[in-house]
């Protein structure tokens, strides 16, 4: 397979079977360095199998995968070790460990590739990544039974972290949070995306997901990637089942909310520029797209903690919606 830097993964010919069941036959996919790649498809698909393939927890049939340039199917564990350490993965539903506290569950993939790393460090780290995830500092001796679902995800999400990954794996992120929660999630990811330069490979039913953070979408059906590309790239194509999945009255409902969003943004910019143009001297606020990331003073000021870089104002657009399984 030819190695190409702009693909961080490169999957070709992929054969995934259970019994008489083929679940993916002859799947083709690339996934761009620094892209958020947004991966829908109906229930049972193959999503999950997909990223499972990809991180060699399940041992397809026949095909190729390259992740990094680095060929990874028919590899023991030892030979991918260099590989491995540079992704991060939150699996659905969070997947921690119940009886390790957050610190601890953040330290299990640092012991893992570290052993030998002193308490202090592992601590420091761990202190570090779970704080960087927007969770509150005494989050970290807490267990996973004590905080609520958003916080757990963010516990997974810090884990994922903890190895400083070039590329993350996310699956459902935003499953079972509330409309704010799964919003300030998607700004959380992309956040730390764009201040770490993170790859994301981003399984979800969230339409709302989609729209806000995904730069591309790639969509399983037919036991394939039928199509990948931006949006409006997919609405310009005829399947069916794309037709109806952002056609349908929650995809519509999600490019309202995007375009409210997107519109109450403009109306901060131009309010933020008045600001500006009255007060020269004050520090500068960025405003990108739908993301407006105050100083460590504002934060602070906000409640977010100061030496927090990826923690952002949150949306809390009223509608969010999310795909049908
Ligand atoms: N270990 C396994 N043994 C047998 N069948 C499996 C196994 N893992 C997955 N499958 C089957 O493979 C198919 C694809 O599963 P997968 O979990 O990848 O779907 P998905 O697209 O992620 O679905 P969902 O959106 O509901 O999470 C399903 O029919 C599932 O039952």
């Amino acid at each position: 397979m030819a190695n190409s830097d702009d693909h961080i993964i490169r999957i070709k010919g992929l054969v995934n079977r259970f019994g008489e069941q083929t679940v993916h036959d002859g799947l083709d996919l690339d996934v761009r360095r620094g892209e958020i790649l947004g991966v829908v498809g109906g229930s049972g698909t193959g999503k999950s199998v997909l990223m499972r393939s990809i991180i060699g927890l399940q041992t397809p049939e026949a095909g190729e995968v390259e992740v990094f340039g680095e060929p990874t199917l028919g590899r023991d564990e030892t030979e991918t070790l260099d590989i491995r350490r540079r992704w991060g993965v939150l699996f659905q539903g969070g997947a921690l460990f119940s009886t390790l506290t957050v610190a601890e569950n953040v330290q299990v993939p640092l012991r893992e590739f570290y052993p030998d790393l002193d308490l202090a460090l592992l601590d420091e780290i761990a202190s570090y990544k779970v704080v960087m995830t927007g969770l509150p500092a005494d989050a970290g001796p807490k267990y996973p039974a004590e905080l609520s679902g958003g916080m757990r995800k963010r516990a997974g999400l810090a884990r994922a972290l903890a190895l400083d990954p070039e590329l993350l794996f996310l699956d459902e992120p935003t499953a079972g949070l509330d409309p704010i929660g799964a919003a300030a999630f998607d700004q959380l990811t992309q956040g730390l995306q764009r201040t770490l330069g993170l790859t994301v490979f981003l399984i979800t039913h969230d339409l709302d997901t989609l729209y806000a953070i995904c730069d591309r979408v790639a969509v399983l059906a037919d036991k394939k990637v039928i199509a990948v590309g931006t949006i409006p790239e997919l609405l310009a194509t005829d399947h069916p089942w794309i037709q109806e999945y952002f056609n349908g009255p929650r995809g519509r409902a999600a490019v309202d909310a995007q375009q409210k969003a997107g519109d109450k943004m403009d109306g901060q910019a131009r309010s933020a520029d008045a600001d500006a143009a009255a007060h020269p001297t004050e520090v500068a606020r960025t405003v990108e797209g739908q993301r407006t990331q105050g100083t460590l003073a504002d934060n602070a000021a906000r409640g977010a903690p100061a030496d927090d870089p990826t923690r952002t104002l949150e949306r809390t657009d009223a509608a969010r919606t999310t795909g049908t399984k």
